[in-house]
């Protein structure tokens, strides 16, 4: 049964049970509406109280259910007013979650107890849709039009104690929020309930309301740049202000329908399934995800304190892990431990502001020169600066002070795990693991396999990062993995459309007007242009290495810009040094300007290698930058670095700042149409044969060739495909 029905004296507790999350789905709804009528039938029952199974209120609709006409059965709004008009007493027993529709139904109930490690929130946003079951509707009758906007629009998970605060819950509880709500129940069996009906009351209008409403759509316009679901809430909740029930709930309903038609949700619920599919792993040799069990890590280490191993050393405490954090002297040792020392108090805030006790969440770290202190912990993360040598050196010693079964996690942005792997005794039990900077708070995490690396390492690094709460993306040793792999064709098409006559800012225009955060130079500016100079510079592509007579422009036959070397020469090393592509206030500076000097710079270079000034249209603009990318994420899956285009999306949307309501890299590629994707690509290596990145994959030839299958079949295409490359 998906929901059930007891009896508690004269309180009937009617359950949710929908494993995993009790999402709303269509057998819930009828459940629930069939148990709710007996309960108020039922003469006995003086007061109901709401549940969900297994320590979960409810994650809200079931999502699955959106795209198909399970929706339009009993729908939740119609659910909900039926609680709401309830004669009897109607009390919310929230623990876990109470997201999205389950919030919607907590707030359509008389009243709300919540236990105090469970959170609620109306997190429709993220998923690209609006909260459509009375939530934009009810909140601000509840707590104000400010406060509960900056719940919607957020689409965050507000924890029991603040929730409490703004007037969402009525009461919370340390313990069993069932059992506090029985007595909840029980003591207000009688009383006049037309003030807990929140539909039939008003929301207060100020003077300021029309413009305090406009502000907030102009300032997430720019916030969320492109996205339309933070627009379509503020508008619903705009309908909720001295305006009968009614009237919102039918703006809800028609603004739904409205972003339905964007084909944002549909985007943003392809990630939101990407990111759980993820870490469902398969390994080439058939070791999968439910097969094979991971090793507990009860203590860990970090080597390293700089900016990276700082936040993994937070993230890892955050965690509850013990952490023994080793640097190379005392100086370093000491500067490392403030810093560490400064994210876990504020990490103790936050706990504190939800009425956690930090000591119970947080676990010590502890910080030491000697590496024998490391001798009984159970996986170490090495996060030293990216030098192979630097690295190699480091596993050589962990080898000998280690505990043999210990893994060994090497923290790379690109470098080759194998290499890394072969100073030690057990190569098995190494794995690279690339955190994002910064790694207490970006989410993302790729986990590298190396060729020895066993299933149990794997499903030891993918559990981790999941306790860390991370999204974890097992991929492949390849140079630079999945995420920076791709860059760098994308890179090299905006450093050839700076030849070719843009200039930083239009390049940058065009991506960031399209939604990714961050255009490549603005990027690239903030990583620092030294850290790819360095690598071009050991890769023989600049510098001493390059052999006399090779024109600046082509290196191996290929073309080549020299353009970021050339303002590397200079010093001019981004936002650190105060100029790069752009130039900066100050070093160290976060504004970028356009800056005259590279304008002349440009100018110059187009003369001296007789360049025809040609600047492109940003549809052009977007399309070599984006399609370069598209392309080799074909090449990522042909070579089987990642498992199938949800990976590399889940890499895209979370490391790179692409915008989540496009989906990802190659879903967006998927919406234009691969056979568009193809003929671009074709067209532009025709004209430029010597830039190899942007021939058209094998892969994205074969998908066209078998009729562009939708995305949702590519890993099992790949699959048939790559094995008869
Ligand atoms: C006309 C429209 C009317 C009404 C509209 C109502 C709006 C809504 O209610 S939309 C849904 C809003 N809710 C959410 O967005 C919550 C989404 N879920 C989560 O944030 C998390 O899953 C979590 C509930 C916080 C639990 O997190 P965690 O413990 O880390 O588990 P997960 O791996 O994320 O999820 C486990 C499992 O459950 C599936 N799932 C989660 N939520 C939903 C859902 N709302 N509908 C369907 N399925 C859901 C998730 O995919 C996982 O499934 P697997 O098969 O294991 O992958």
């Amino acid at each position: 049964m998906a929901a059930t029905r007891s009896l508690s004296h004269t309180v009937a507790v009617i359950t949710i049970n929908y494993p995993p999350v009790n999402a709303l789905s269509s057998p819930v709804r009828h459940a629930l509406i069939k148990e709710f009528g007996e309960a108020t039938k039922d003469p006995s029952v003086k007061a109901i109280v709401l549940a969900g199974a297994n320590g979960k209120f409810s994650a809200g609709a079931d999502i699955r259910e959106f795209s198909t006409s399970a929706l339009k059965t009993i729908s939740l709004e119609d659910m909900n007013e039926t609680i709401e008009a309830s004669r009897k007493p109607v009390v919310a027993a929230i623990e876990g979650v109470a997201l999205g529709g389950g919030l919607e139904l907590a707030l359509a109930c008389h009243y709300r107890v919540a236990n105090v490690q469970s959170r609620v929130g109306l997190p429709e946003v993220l998923i690209g849709i609006l909260p459509a079951a009375g939530g934009t509707q009810r909140l601000p009758r509840l707590i104000g039009v400010p406060a509960a906007l900056d719940v919607i629009i957020r689409g965050r998970h507000v924890p029991a104690t603040e929730a409490l605060q703004l007037g969402i819950i009525d009461e919370v509880v340390q313990g069993n929020a069932v059992n506090a709500a029985i007595l909840l129940a029980r003591k207000v069996i009688g009383s006049n309930l037309d003030k807990r009906r929140l539909s039939t009351n008003y929301v207060p209008s100020n003077p300021n309301m029309e413009s305090f409403l406009d502000t907030a759509v102009e300032k997430a316009k720019k916030q969320f740049r492109g996205a339309q679901a933070p627009i379509a809430c503020i508008e619903a909740v705009r309908a909720s202000v001295q305006k009968p029930y009614k009237h919102g709930i039918e703006k809800e309903r028609q603004l739904f329908t409205s972003l339905w038609a964007t084909g944002q949700p549909q985007a943003q619920q392809y990630a939101f399934f990407s990111e759980r599919n993820v870490a469902k792993w398969t390994h080439p040799s058939g070791g999968r995800w439910d097969t094979v069990t991971p090793k507990p890590v009860r203590t860990a280490a970090v080597i390293g304190l700089g900016t990276m191993g700082r936040g993994i050393a937070t993230s890892l405490a955050k965690a509850n892990i013990p952490v023994i954090a080793l640097e190379q002297d005392a100086q370093q040792l000491e500067i490392g431990k403030k810093a560490v020392n400064g994210l876990l108090e504020r990490e103790a805030e936050k706990l504190l502001k939800q009425g956690l006790a930090p000591g119970t969440v947080l676990a010590p770290v502890h910080f030491t020169l000697h590496f024998a202190e490391l001798r009984d912990v159970d996986l170490v993360i090495e996060a030293v600066y990216e030098n192979t040598e630097l690295k190699k050196e480091i596993f050589r010693k962990l080898k000998s002070v280690c505990k043999p079964d210990a893994f060994l996690c090497t923290n790379t942005s690109g470098l080759n795990i194998d290499e890394i792997a072969a100073v030690t005794n057990h190569p098995d039990l190494v794995i690279g693991t690339h955190f994002f900077s910064p790694a207490n708070i970006m989410r993302l995490l790729e986990v590298v396999r190396g060729q020895q690396t066993s299933l149990t390492t794997i499903a030891t690094a993918m559990t981790l990062g999941k306790t860390l709460g991370k999204v974890s993306v097992l991929v492949g040793n390849c140079p630079l993995f999945v995420g920076n792999r791709l860059l760098g064709p994308y890179v090299d098409q905006a450093n050839y459309l700076l030849e070719e006559g843009c200039y930083p800012e239009d390049v940058d225009k065009v991506l960031e007007d399209f939604g990714i955060t961050m255009g490549p130079f603005r990027m690239m500016d903030l990583a620092g242009l030294d850290v790819g100079w360095r690598a071009r510079t050991e890769k023989g592509l600049t510098g001493n290495k390059v052999l006399h007579g090779t024109p600046a422009r082509q290196r191996l036959g290929n073309r080549y810009s020299p353009l970021p070397d050339m303002l590397c020469e200079l010093g001019r090393f981004g936002q650190k040094t105060g100029k790069g592509w752009y130039l900066y206030d100050k070093p160290g500076g976060r504004i970028a300007h356009p800056d005259p000097w590279v304008k002349d710079v440009l100018h110059k270079y187009r003369n001296t290698h007789h360049i025809k000034q040609r600047p492109a249209s940003p549809e052009v603009i977007l399309e070599r930058c984006v399609y370069a990318l598209i392309n080799e994420g074909f090449r990522v899956l042909e070579d089987g670095i990642a498992s199938g285009p949800e990976d590399i999306d889940v890499i895209y949307n979370n490391g790179y700042g692409w915008p989540k309501y496009r989906g990802g890299i190659m879903y967006y590629a998927s919406t234009v149409g691969l056979g568009k994707v193809l003929d671009v690509l074709e067209k532009y290596h025709k004209e430029h044969p010597d830039v190899p990145s942007m021939k058209p994959a094998f892969l994205l030839k074969k998908l066209v060739a078998v009729g562009e299958p939708p995305i949702k079949e590519w890993r099992t295409q790949v699959g048939n495909l790559v094995h008869k490359l």
